[in-house]
């Protein structure tokens, strides 16, 4: 039923163009499935027919003929569409899932993390899209139970009742089993969270674990194998206790077969035909009763990547901003004179305290004006980065107002805000190409600044807005992230720590040369920094300390401030 749920949720956010294609396509997978059942029971009953009256007909033997050829070739065509069906909806899942994760604000994503994002996107959603296939499967197989047991029933209906008792006896026994299955299919996903955690520390620990065989020893023995044991043993159960619960059900039918041979003759009057009828129509049900059941163990399997993408989608849901998604209209901000920040707390959540110690940010007012440098200093942990966000619109304060030009930022126009931006921050991530840039527009002004950045004998820009490679060290992508923020051209610029791996000589081009063709160009730039030997490029520093402001001057070197 859960299932069930989710599939009418999803189908029903689907678009209507969307979901009438979709709707074709099913509709063929279901015809051509139920043709192909009954084209079976028909088969079964010509068998059965011939068997006891050898005086066939040419009618029946061509029937026959024809059913053998196009019983297959349906069945075939059928597997392809419902191929079809089911990549189709891998896809759709996982574009929906990274819209929602598009209007989803970083805070939110921040507390999620990858390890928690990336199973469901890798994992879960193929399994979910599996288990819809699953259910078609288990409808169509149902249908040819049906109408087997619709035969049989026409044969006798006095011996398919005697059978359907001990049917019923059967699946009860069979799903007390398979409930303690599904129990170790619920530990697996829990357990494959850390099997994927640990993947991701493989790559991008693999210095830290080369370069210290203990580390890497314990790592290996201490976390790697015990979560992947533990998530094998969890699937390996599972698994075995779903083979136990379909070996008991092969036995069933055969006591079933045993049953109507030597038992039901014992106390009802039944012919030799309805007798081989019954026999081979039990026969034939071994094959869709099997595949239905293991198609009933990916839908216990579906049900713990629902609660884990059910668990996600209520953690996100709440918080999506609805004009920030894909495709979002966005009324741009009128030009930028000021930005205010009037008594701004903020405070991560309950959820991320726990995991760090306690920090709040402020209460910080200050204003930077149009056109100004703006240095942000302070300690390790003081706060800055978390100003950052706050000031690009990535956090919502939780006290406070940030005004800009005077007007309230709040969740109506924060969209239009952000895009006022451009930040390079700590870690920033480095597309491979210039992604929303007019690229052939913006040729000329890009080979002049990889000349400025001094990268212009590394890295070519081709037509498209492809780099030629960002396989370079850590400075010199940096500088590359710079380039990609100045041809942003937004009107305010945050640079948080951007100096940390350059070489002395570019940090003085920073400062000397890059800052001051922003300014001249009209731009606002705030730079988060500990180069206290700069702070007179700034025309305003401001000092944090435990997330307050210790110190806001206008213009210039403040002693006091170069002292620290
Ligand atoms: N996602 C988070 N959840 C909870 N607390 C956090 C989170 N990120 C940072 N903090 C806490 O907020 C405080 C300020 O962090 P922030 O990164 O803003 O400092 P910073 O001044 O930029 O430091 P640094 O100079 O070392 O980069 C730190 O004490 C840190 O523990």
């Amino acid at each position: 039923m859960e299932l069930l749920r989710f599939y009418l949720k999803y189908w029903k956010k689907r678009g209507k163009e969307q979901n009438s294609k979709l709707k074709i396509l099913l509709y063929f997978v279901i015809l051509t499935s139920v043709l192909s059942g009954v084209g079976n029971t028909v088969l079964l009953a010509i068998i059965n027919e011939v068997i006891h009256s050898p005086d066939y007909t040419q009618a029946i033997l061509w029937t026959f003929v024809g059913l053998c050829i196009g019983v297959p070739v349906v069945r075939s065509f059928s597997e392809a569409l419902l191929n079809m069906f089911s990549m189709r909806v891998i896809c759709d899942m996982q574009t929906h899932f990274c819209y929602s994760l598009m209007a989803t604000p970083q805070q939110v994503l921040e507390e999620q993390g990858s390890a928690k994002i990336t199973p469901i996107i890798a994992e879960d959603l193929k399994v979910l899209a599996d288990s819809l296939l699953a259910f078609i499967m288990i409808c169509l197989h149902a249908s040819i139970v049906v109408s087997c047991l619709a035969y049989m029933g026409w044969l006798s209906w006095q011996l398919l009742i005697f059978l359907l008792v001990i049917m019923t006896v059967g699946i009860a026994i069979y799903q007390a089993i398979t409930m303690r299955g599904q129990r170790h299919f619920f530990t697996a996903r829990k357990h494959y969270g850390r099997v994927f955690k640990n993947l991701e520390t493989l790559t991008s620990g693999s210095k830290e674990l080369k370069l210290h065989q203990p580390r890497r020893n314990d790592f290996v023995h201490k976390l790697f194998v015990p979560a992947v044991e533990t998530f094998r043993r969890s699937v390996v159960v599972g698994n075995a206790v779903y083979g136990a619960a379909r070996g008991i059900g092969s036995i069933l039918m055969f006591v079933c077969i045993g049953a109507i041979i030597f038992g039901a003759r014992g106390f009802m009057e039944v012919s030799a035909e309805v007798v081989s009828g019954f026999t081979l129509t039990v026969m034939f049900m071994i094959a869709p009763l099997e595949a239905l059941m293991v198609r009933l163990v990916s839908m216990d399997k579906a049900k713990a990547s629902l609660r884990k993408i059910d668990e996600f989608s209520a953690a996100i849901e709440e918080h999506q901003e609805l004009n920030s998604g894909v495709d979002a209209e966005v009324e741009p901000m009128p030009e930028f004179q000021s930005l205010a920040f009037e008594d701004v707390e903020h405070e991560y959540s309950a959820v991320e305290q726990a995991k760090h110690n306690h920090f709040t940010l402020g209460p910080v007012s200050f204003r930077v004006e149009a056109g100004e440098v703006c240095l942000v200093c302070g300690g390790n942990g003081s706060g800055k980065t978390t100003l950052a966000k706050l000031l690009s619109g990535l956090y919502t304060p939780t006290a406070g107002k940030v005004r800009y030009n005077g007007m309230t930022i709040d969740r109506d126009n924060i969209e239009a805000y952000r895009q006022c931006f451009s930040a390079v921050f700590v870690d920033f991530h480095l597309f491979d190409t210039l992604l929303g840039i007019d690229y052939p527009e913006h040729s000329e002004q890009a080979t002049e600044l990889l000349a400025k950045l001094q990268i212009e004998h590394k890295v070519e820009i081709d037509d498209e807005g492809r780099l030629s490679t960002i396989d370079l060290s850590q400075g010199q992508r940096k500088r590359l992230a710079l380039l990609t923020s100045i041809l942003e051209d937004r009107q305010i610029y945050i640079f948080d720590e951007w100096t940390a791996n350059q070489d002395p000589q570019f940090r003085g081009e920073f400062y000397h040369t890059i800052l001051p063709m922003l300014k001249e160009r009209g731009k606002t730039v705030i730079v988060i920094t500990h180069d206290e030997k700069f702070f007179d490029c700034g025309d305003h520093v401001i000092k944090l300390d435990m997330g307050k402001i210790q110190h806001d001057s206008l213009p210039v070197a403040a002693p006091a401030l170069v002292e620290t």
